[in-house]
């Protein structure tokens, strides 16, 4: 059996793990490393992985090693699992944002097949988005082992040039993120209009479920939805004209931008302090 390693269990390492599992993966041929106890403890007894808090041990054989830490810890992790790495050499998927491949394959000082990935917390229910791009080394069944195993956190694309996932990084990777700003906005102005907190909250976040299931369930665009809601004079309009005034599509042009802009300097921070 394939045996994958998990090096950092936090938040999005837990996302693909219980998606993972959800999909039918046997928990045994899981390890995750992570240096909080708790954390393991929680990993261990919610989804019957291996836990361990020495790196090295918890990769120890793995056919597949998912780097899920910081960016900024990353240089530092990938030197502590050189030897290991050159041992074994596994396929690496890394999900850190900004964090380039070439960067990846000098600090395990190893040339070795490697994907980089960027998925989203949504992965924890298998209604994650992850973006994919492979090195040359990576062979056709390590591209489709990696494939699988993010196809169990959702839907999974590959981009043609790994400049792309910093892209995807700013849509996908933190997009839901942005779309919990709207509903947090949406409650706290129903809130401040006369509703009641736990009304508006519910309100607001079921409207985000079924926006994004007639999104993703129907055969519309966004755009064809929207006219939809939007009767002529009517209440939308006044909605989305205020929106138009205010520059929408600007405001999430430019924060879509910092994001990507921020993913590229991770990757240049890391090269100044390595
Ligand atoms: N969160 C998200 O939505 C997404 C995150 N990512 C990427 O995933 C990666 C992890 O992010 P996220 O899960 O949010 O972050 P977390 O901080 O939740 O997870 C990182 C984990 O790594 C642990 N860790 C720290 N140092 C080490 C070490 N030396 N060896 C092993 N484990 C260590 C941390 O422990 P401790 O807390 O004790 O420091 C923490 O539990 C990042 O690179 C990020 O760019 C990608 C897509 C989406
Ligand atoms: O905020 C971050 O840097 C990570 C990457 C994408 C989502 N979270």
């Amino acid at each position: 059996m394939n045996r994958i390693a998990f090096i950092g269990g936090g938040n999005m390492a837990t996302a693909l793990i219980a998606g993972m599992v959800r999909h039918g993966a046997p928990p045994g041929g899981i390890a995750v490393a992570e240096p909080r106890a708790e954390a393991l403890q929680e990993l261990s007894r919610q989804y019957g992985v291996a836990t361990y808090t020495d790196n090295a041990a918890a990769a120890e054989g793995a056919s597949l090693l998912v780097l899920a830490v910081k960016p900024q810890m990353m240089a530092e992790v990938c030197r502590g699992l050189r030897a290991v790495v050159q041992q074994y050499r596994p396929m690496v998927v890394s999900i850190a944002a900004g964090i380039r491949i070439a960067q990846l394959e000098r600090w395990l000082d190893a040339a070795l097949p490697v994907v980089r990935c960027m998925p989203n917390t949504p992965a924890m229910f298998g209604a994650g988005a992850t973006g994919l791009y492979a090195n040359g080394r990576v062979s056709a069944p390590q591209r489709a082992e990696a494939q699988h195993v993010l196809d169990a956190a959702g839907l999974t694309v590959w981009v043609p040039e790994e400049d792309q996932l910093d892209i995807v990084t700013a849509l996908s990777g933190s997009g839901p993120a942005y779309f919990f700003l709207l509903v947090e906005a949406l409650e706290n102005a129903a809130f401040a209009q006369g509703l009641s907190r736990e009304t508006a909250r519910a309100l607001a976040e079921q409207t985000a479920l079924g926006a994004g299931r007639m999104l993703v369930e129907g055969n519309e665009s966004a755009a064809t939805l929207r006219q939809k809601v939007t009767s002529p004079h009517g209440t939308t309009q006044a909605a989305l004209d205020s929106f138009k005034a205010d520059h929408f599509p600007a405001i999430v042009a430019r924060a879509v931008d910092a994001a990507r802009r921020r993913g590229a300097e991770l990757s240049e921070q890391m090269e100044s302090n390595s």
